[in-house]
């Protein structure tokens, strides 16, 4: 079936045979005529239809070359879609805003996730995907157990919408997939970002650290006692127990004091 890739059956592809989920993501997202969004491993294009209905400049991306075809031929007179030959992983993304709509294959959910979600100030504005139920819960957690989902849920809401079972998908998969929503939180600037990747990171790298003593490494004590109070955040507590929304409070305060100053985002995380 593929030039570059296995068929879809061994390598874990399923896909989207509903047309009710396929219309329901794409409405979930709000798209319109102005809307610039990406489909990303389009397939057989269940969701690049219903996104071309609404009139948005899409774009269709898939790397099989079977697959390629029959996207082209589908929607070659249609003068808001564009197929792209390429990788989800790796193609360039747009400069402009730009919205996410997909059903993501498993094999390259995180690889995709971190290219919208890493970059400080990217011009990714929100996703409704189709994903592994798994995937989407440890996306959704409280606590997120590794630092990169931290780093993303504490400047994306993300939700998971809806379960969506598993007869949904063609070949059926093992188990039920989520519709996740990502949308960006409101308030977030460079700055604090920049105080939100300093406090996560000294948090998740002592998660039994007491939360104020992490928090005391970059303000004066006293403010880090009041600070983590006026949060919530019991006395005593460790670094582990504090929510990201906690978090992302705290460094909303912060990042609005000039008197402090910030070691700036590793240059790694806006690599797309
Ligand atoms: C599970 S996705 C879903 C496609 C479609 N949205 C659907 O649900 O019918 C399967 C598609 O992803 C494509 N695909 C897999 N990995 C890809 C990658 N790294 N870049 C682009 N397309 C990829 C496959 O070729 C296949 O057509």
């Amino acid at each position: 079936m593929s030039r570059r890739g296995p068929s879809s059956a061994a390598s874990g592809l399923h896909f989207l045979r509903s047309k009710q989920v396929g219309a329901e993501l794409v409405a979930s997202s709000g798209v319109g005529p102005n809307s610039l969004v990406i489909d990303f491993s389009a397939g057989v294009g269940s969701i690049t239809t219903p996104l071309a209905e609404t009139g948005a400049r899409v774009l269709a991306v898939e790397r099989d070359r079977g697959f390629v075809e029959r996207l082209t031929k589908k929607f070659g007179d249609a003068d808001k879609v564009r197929v792209v030959d390429g990788d989800s992983r790796s193609i360039p993304l747009p400069r402009r805003a730009f919205w996410v709509v997909s059903s993501l294959p498993s094999l390259v959910a995180n690889d995709v996730l971190r290219r919208l979600l890493n970059p400080p100030g990217s011009p990714f504005a929100g996703a409704d995907l189709a994903l592994e139920f798994g995937f989407a819960k440890k996306l959704t957690a409280t606590h997120p157990k590794t630092l990169e989902v931290a780093w993303w849920a504490s400047r994306f809401d993300i939700r998971v919408r809806k379960r969506l079972p598993a007869s949904n998908f063609q070949p059926q998969p093992r188990g039920d997939a989520a519709h996740l929503t990502i949308r960006r939180r409101e308030g977030f600037t460079r700055q604090t970002d920049r105080v939100l990747w300093t406090l996560l990171h000294a948090a998740y790298g002592a998660p039994e650290r007491g939360a104020r003593t992490v928090l005391a490494n970059s303000i004066p004590g006293n403010r880090a006692k009041r600070m983590m109070t006026e949060v919530g955040v019991p006395g005593g507590a460790a670094a582990e127990v504090v929510t990201i929304q906690q978090w992302s409070q705290i460094a909303k305060v912060l990042g609005e004091d000039k008197t402090l100053s910030w070691v700036p985002i590793p240059k790694a995380l806006d690599k797309v």
